[in-house]
């Protein structure tokens, strides 16, 4: 029998707090602006990924989830192209090791959450393929390295590469070659950080992110001002406040950073809209609860969908986890939390009202971990598909 080579690996969620939006070229996915995002950690929301190769293999495959998936799009060729270039020149370079890379591929992925319901699954996903396909080649490219192959899989999942706090610099070469993740601090520098989702759909969205953002760029003028000056302000006192574990600054600009882009979605023509009622009365609880507080302990943000993520630190759990378990606490999501219910009192009765009647379930998690290697496969070692 052919032999198998397979290695696993689990990859994380990030969310932005400065955004990505705009490319200024789409082939390689290069952005219009730098972006800052915080990971999340593995032990909530997690793609799970064993890469294998054998010449008993007839074709590259990927299978998410027990279905079957395209392989043939240029965002996956070029991550497999790139992986296994740098396969060969190790290859080359040291004739004794297997000739893994003219190998077809079988990818095998599972998404503990829903897929393309703005999620991030696509961050997830597409680190979780390219990191475990370096450790079945055994390549030693850092997480740099692998986040410029990422890129090429999905913008957002440069960042996924690392854990804590993580930028994107955009770069400015033409061939992409210094648009790549670095990090700004571990997990380490700053383990309070807590984000609590409030899943309003899991559904499928209307406008996906990598065509939304091309319209945004080819019509809206507002978004011109937001790459060039919006952003590089926030990118500073973002880059700043991580540093200096200034939740205040990092809340105001995480709310503002949210509020710009959707404006320039509203500003791109026909409009895109992803927030909606629900979305709009988690902004206004925010904003009471803050309020309430007499200074900024959480930051609401949302991506290409109405999903809300709150970010707050651990010494606030009460003040906004325990208020919106006291609205939301029939929901999944809260178990294994000891959490101090709090009166939504002086907070809007209507938003109260709205996000009970349009929030499907929460996820409490926190900021976590890069990549991490496992020895749990989903491939037998004969080369099928472990079924969960
Ligand atoms: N585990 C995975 N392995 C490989 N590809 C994946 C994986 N999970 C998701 N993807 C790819 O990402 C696509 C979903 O990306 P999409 O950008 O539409 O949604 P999303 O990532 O959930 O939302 P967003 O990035 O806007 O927050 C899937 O259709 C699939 O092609
Ligand atoms: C709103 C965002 O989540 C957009 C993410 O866009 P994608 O990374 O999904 O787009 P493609 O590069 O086309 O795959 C903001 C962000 O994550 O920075």
């Amino acid at each position: 029998m052919a032999e198998v080579y397979q290695a696993s690996t689990t990859a994380p969620v990030n969310i932005a707090v400065v955004k990505y939006w705009g490319k200024r070229d789409p082939k390689l996915n290069l952005p219009t602006n730098s972006s800052v995002s915080v990971t999340l950690s593995q032990a909530d929301l997690r793609t799970h990924t064993t890469a294998a190769c054998s010449s008993s293999f007839t074709e590259d495959t990927l299978l998410l989830n027990s279905s079957p998936q395209d392989v043939s799009g240029a965002r996956t060729q070029a991550c497999f192209r790139e992986l296994r270039s740098l396969r060969a020149a190790l290859e080359s370079a040291d004739p004794s090791l297997p000739k893994l890379s003219p190998l077809p591929l079988r990818i095998v992925s599972e998404n503990n959450f829903p897929t393309a319901a703005g999620l991030a699954s696509s961050a997830a996903g597409f680190a979780a393929l390219v990191r475990a396909i370096a450790n079945l080649y055994e390549l030693p490219s850092s997480p740099t390295d692998l986040s410029r192959i990422a890129r090429q899989g999905s913008g957002s999942a440069c960042r996924s590469l690392f854990g804590g706090y993580v930028a994107w610099q955009m770069g400015s070469k033409a061939d992409g070659s210094d648009s790549v993740a670095v990090e700004v601090a571990p997990a380490s520098h700053w383990p309070t950080m807590r984000a609590l989702i409030l899943v309003v759909s899991a559904e499928k969205k209307g406008v996906s992110s990598t065509s939304g953002m091309q319209i945004t760029v080819g019509t809206s003028e507002l978004f011109q001002r937001r790459a060039e000056v919006v952003v590089p302000k926030h990118m500073e006192l973002m880059t700043k406040a991580i540093q200096e574990k200034d939740f205040e600054t990092f809340g105001k600009v995480t709310m503002m950073e949210s509020n710009s882009f959707h404006a320039t979605c509203l500003d791109t023509f026909p409009p895109i809209f992803y927030l909606n009622d629900v979305s709009r009365a988690a902004i206004r609880v925010v904003e009471d609860i803050n309020r309430k507080a007499g200074k900024i302990v959480a930051a609401y943000t949302f991506d290409a969908g109405p999903n809300a993520v709150i970010y707050f630190e651990e010494q606030n759990l009460a003040l906004v986890a325990g208020l919106l378990k006291g609205v939301l606490g029939n929901l999944d999501g809260w178990q294994g939390r000891d959490i101090e219910v709090q009166e939504a009192t002086d907070v809007d009765a209507r938003a109260v009202e709205v996000l009970k009647g349009g929030v499907s379930r929460v996820i409490l998690t926190s900021v976590g971990e890069g990549p991490i290697r496992t020895e749990e496969s989903l491939i037998a070692a004969n080369g099928e598909p472990l079924q969960k």
